[in-house]
């Protein structure tokens, strides 16, 4: 018989679908009792009416059936009031305007995509990352994070509409290409300087998270600002489960702050998921390949961050003239050269990003912080 260690380490393969986080990180396994053919595993749960019961005994029995046990009983009991707060602690979810603990239950992946430096492709790859997502037959939302240069509404083609608010009053994403679309950019006039505080942002990028309604998604991308600041300090603290996907150009200078940005996304626990690495070459029509900003930065990011590499996106005239013209290449022409890079990273996003069930509305029955602030409706704040 396998010992309680190995068992242990098969079972961190059972994941809450809910929390997305293995039973044993979740400190959700009580019991092992090894008999001489056949393990009983107890599991204990946020609710006694939780309704993931299924889920969990094939997800034990299945761990448990690769170390060669055939026979495994599957028990529940409930976290007590201390353990669950331990878990919400564990969870690092802080108390939310609402009091609710589930920021984004509805969306099963959450990447935020960020850079270090600026200028870098950021948002373009982001949008177009996005559509390709939308083209493999996933809901996709983009939360445009980028306050300070927010370019996302002008690169799906959407204009100074304001977005509607529900009876509920959330405040609905536009949509564009198939994607749901939220910017700070449909609530500030064109081209005005926002001075965004430490506070504010904090309590804007709440809003977008809490008061808007995304629905059920496969994918929230969020366009980070370029530099490792509040923005990301302040999603990395509301969405723990958030992983974080870098740009980078090829040149050494770029690489030096995405390692950086990289080492913030550790700092605050972020999962990285990758790289992709940018602006990889131009070709000429006559087919031939200048390394404008260098070769290799991408594949040597990823190599010292154990990360995988992918996609290496060359410059091409069509992918900065569809940024321009608010439609992503990879939906006007998939076969360029760049769409086709892009199209091959958004797989490479499908293949590392567990195919969860949506989660559902809140964490059941965790406790909720006493003195949260009253809800803040439907509006955003303004500078
Ligand atoms: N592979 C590419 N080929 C051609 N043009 C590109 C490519 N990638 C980005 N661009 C263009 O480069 C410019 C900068 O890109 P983008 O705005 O996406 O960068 P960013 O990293 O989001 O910038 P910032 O963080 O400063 O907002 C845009 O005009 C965009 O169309």
């Amino acid at each position: 018989m396998p010992t309680r260690e190995e068992i242990l380490q098969a079972l961190e393969s059972v994941i809450d679908p809910e929390i997305r986080r293995n039973v044993v990180e979740l400190g959700m396994v009580r019991e092992i009792a090894i008999g001489e053919d056949r393990v009983d595993v107890t599991i204990s749960l946020t609710t006694n009416g939780c309704p993931l019961r299924n889920h969990f005994v094939v997800g034990v029995r299945k761990a448990l059936r690769e170390l060669g046990v055939d026979e495994v009983g599957v028990d529940f009991d409930v976290l007590s009031p201390d353990e669950k707060a331990a878990l919400q602690r564990k969870l690092g979810r802080p108390a939310l305007p609402d009091g609710s603990q589930a920021a984004l239950a509805s969306v099963a992946n959450v990447i935020c995509v960020g850079s270090g430096k600026g200028g870098v492709g950021k948002s373009t790859l982001t949008t177009n990352l996005a559509a390709a997502l939308a083209s493999e037959g996933k809901r996709v939302g983009v939360l445009d994070a980028d306050v300070w240069g927010y370019s996302i509404p002008r690169m799906l083609g959407l204009g100074a509409e304001r977005p509607p608010v529900s009876p509920q009053r959330k405040i609905l994403p536009l949509e564009a290409h198939g994607l749901k679309v939220m910017s700070i950019g449909f609530f500030v006039a064109e081209d005005s300087a926002v001075v965004w505080r430490g506070p504010m942002l904090h309590k804007a990028l709440n809003q977008f998270l809490q008061d808007v309604d995304w629905g059920e998604l496969d994918y929230l991308l969020i366009d980070l600002p370029p530099g490792t600041g509040d923005v990301s300090m302040t999603l990395a603290q509301l969405l723990p489960q958030a992983k974080f996907l870098l740009v980078t150009t090829p040149q050494p200078a770029a690489q030096k702050v995405a390692r950086r940005a990289a080492e913030m996304a550790s700092k605050v626990e972020l999962d990285l998921l990758g790289v992709v690495e940018n602006m990889s070459g131009f070709t000429t029509p006559g087919g031939e390949r200048f390394a404008i900003f260098g070769e290799g930065g991408g594949q040597q990011l990823a190599d010292e961050l154990e990360l995988p590499l992918l996609g290496k996106v060359p410059l091409t005239m069509p992918l900065r003239e569809q940024a321009d013209a608010g439609s992503p290449l990879v939906l006007e022409n998939p076969d360029d050269s760049a769409s086709q890079a892009i199209r091959a990273a958004a797989r490479g996003v499908i293949a590392a990003t567990p195919e969860l069930p949506p989660l559902l509305a809140t964490l059941p029955e965790l406790p909720v912080m006493q003195n949260a602030p009253a809800p803040t409706g439907a509006s955003l704040p303004m500078a």
